[in-house]
């Protein structure tokens, strides 16, 4: 299955939102849409599931134009949005009895669908339960298990570890990396480590424009040169270390600082491999130029 960005765009009123998004995404791929607040990722991720139509430019689904036959995505479509409108309430399997009743999912697939997804999200034994008395990770993967009825090929989520604790956040991880196996996965996100060790892809978007697309691997490739690490006496730490792309480390013989910048930032600093948070920001802060 291929998706295909051409040219899109979105404005709303005066404000250019998303402008002129182009790339092609495949069943297989796990990718990681990053971006800074007010980006333009939950904006993007609408357009991808028809909740709004774009203003120019199109995506297509293996050449047919989703904005001009939505039906054609909604069949291929697991949408997992931002806050998953829950009935606290209902149980897990309530619940997703509820939503394959409008997903029209059919009455015979309907129990040994919810069986099975269960099963895959670790929710057998609570399924009974309900949703209120739930942590917000088991929440989650009842949202997912709700988003994977009727069997999706495309699977889209939007900040899909908000405010979920590590464990949680790594078991979510291992989910969607096994769903990338067979599916199209596309998870946005602000947050790095969230897909760092499971995307193929990257699409990198800023001010509404894809500031990178591609591996994470030649990413970091690019980077080489671009982050610096030096110690620093602890009583005379440098300025503005909030303002600049710096970050600090305790390490054995004292703190480090580490900075983003295409040139040393200092006689002490010694280029360092960046890792994939630095990368991006390097791209955010053009300091690696694509
Ligand atoms: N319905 C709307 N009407 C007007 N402006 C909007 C609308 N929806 C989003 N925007 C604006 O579009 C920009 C991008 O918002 P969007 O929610 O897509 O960003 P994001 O990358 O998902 O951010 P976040 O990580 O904070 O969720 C923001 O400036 C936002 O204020």
């Amino acid at each position: 299955m291929k998706l295909t960005f051409n040219n899109l765009s979105m404005t709303y009123g005066k404000n250019q939102i998303l402008n002129g998004l182009t790339t092609e995404c495949h069943s297989g791929e796990l990718i990681g849409l990053l971006g800074p607040n007010g980006a333009g990722k939950t904006t993007l991720i609408k357009l991808l599931a028809t909740l709004a139509s774009p203003t120019g430019g199109d995506v297509l689904l293996d050449g047919t134009s989703i904005v001009a036959h939505p039906n054609v995505m909604r069949k291929q479509l697991g949408y997992l949005p931002q806050q998953v409108p829950y009935l606290p309430n209902l149980t897990a399997r309530e619940y997703l009895t509820y939503i394959a009743a409008i997903k029209h999912v059919p009455k015979t697939q309907t129990k040994p669908q919810i069986e099975n997804l269960l099963s895959q999200m670790h929710l057998q034994a609570t399924g009974n339960k309900r949703i209120k008395d739930f942590s917000g990770g088991m929440r989650q993967r009842v949202g997912i298990a709700a988003t994977l009825l009727n069997d999706p090929q495309i699977i889209i989520a939007d900040e899909p570890t908000a405010g979920l604790d590590p464990e949680e956040r790594v078991s979510l991880r291992n989910i969607f990396a096994e769903l990338a196996n067979d599916h199209l996965v596309i998870i946005a996100t602000h947050i790095v480590s969230d897909i760092e060790a499971i995307a193929t892809n990257l699409l990198l978007i800023q001010a509404g424009q894809f500031r990178y697309d591609g591996t994470p691997a030649d990413l970091l490739k690019r980077s080489t040169g671009t982050v610096w690490e030096y110690r620093v006496d602890d009583n005379h730490l440098p300025a503005n270390l909030n303002k600049g792309a710096r970050s600090l480390i305790q390490r054995a013989d004292g703190i480090h600082v580490r900075e983003i910048a295409a040139h040393t930032p200092s006689q002490l600093a010694k280029p360092v491999a960046a890792d994939l948070e630095e990368a991006c920001l390097g791209v955010f802060k053009g300091v690696i130029q694509l």
